[in-house]
């Protein structure tokens, strides 16, 4: 099927310049399948991505957890993607949940920002995900595929974007989704590709779990057909992320 496994390392507002390097070398000391066999993407806060990128063994890549929805200006706080380009970091998380609760990011704003990103030629792990509430109320399969619509309506090239599937209630809660719940979620998106896209964008394009992902879990979550991989968080900031890497290997 010629999905190629990716483990995402999202560090979201952690560490100092000190734990940050910790980190790096035990992920240079690790023994891991090629680059061949799994994409590992580490994504720490924007002032660490120099650091991290120079210290990082050169099999291992690094993202950016944001960037700014246009070409940067007078935009106090953000992070352009052609300074993102310019450091030669490669790739962008856009939409992660937590954006869009705690900084009001809706569906189009993602959607405009992953098109802006593309264009500059970043690579793009666009986030969607219910709520707990969402889910109870039966509409996961809804605001999933309108989370998804809106980025895909702007998206031309399908190469360089990963979806990450993230339930909200999973995220940081320890309470991970069974692999049931992650492969029929998964599942449903990928029709939705195939529906509203192309049979080629869905056969292709990589989908990736997140939430509560960690050393004892990531196996069984792996061994499910339509997970390509993970967008870890606590978890990537540990010694066990290793172990989620080496998970590549039940594909
Ligand atoms: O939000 C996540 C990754 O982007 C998942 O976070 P946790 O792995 O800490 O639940």
């Amino acid at each position: 099927m010629g999905r190629k496994f990716f483990v995402g390392g999202n560090w979201k507002c952690n560490g100092t310049n000190e734990e940050v390097k910790k980190i790096v070398s035990t992920l240079n000391g690790a023994e891991v399948p090629s680059e061949d066999v799994v994409e590992v993407v580490v994504s720490p806060p924007f002032v660490f991505l120099p650091v991290v990128k120079s210290l990082l063994r050169s099999d291992f890549y690094v993202a950016a957890q944001n960037c700014w929805v246009r070409k940067g200006g007078a935009f106090t706080g953000e992070v352009s993607a052609e300074m993102l380009i310019n450091l030669d970091i490669p790739w962008v998380i856009l939409g992660h949940s937590e954006r869009r609760a705690l900084l009001n990011e809706s569906n189009e704003f993602v959607g405009d920002k992953v098109a802006y990103a593309l264009s500059q030629g970043l690579k793009v792990i666009a986030c969607v995900g219910e709520t707990l509430e969402q889910r109870e109320s039966g509409s996961t399969l809804e605001v999933v595929a309108a989370q998804t619509k809106a980025i895909a309506d702007q998206v031309t090239n399908w190469a360089n974007v990963v979806i990450a599937y993230e339930p909200v209630w999973a995220i940081g809660t320890g309470k991970v989704a069974s692999p049931a719940q992650a492969q029929e979620v998964h599942q449903d998106l990928r029709k939705w590709l195939a529906d509203n896209v192309s049979a080629e964008v869905s056969s292709t394009t990589r989908i990736i779990y997140g939430g509560s992902v960690n050393g004892a879990n990531c196996q069984v979550l792996a061994g499910q057909p339509d997970v390509d991989g993970f967008l870890v968080g606590g978890a990537s900031l540990k010694p066990e992320f290793v172990d989620i890497i080496n998970s590549a290997s039940v594909k």
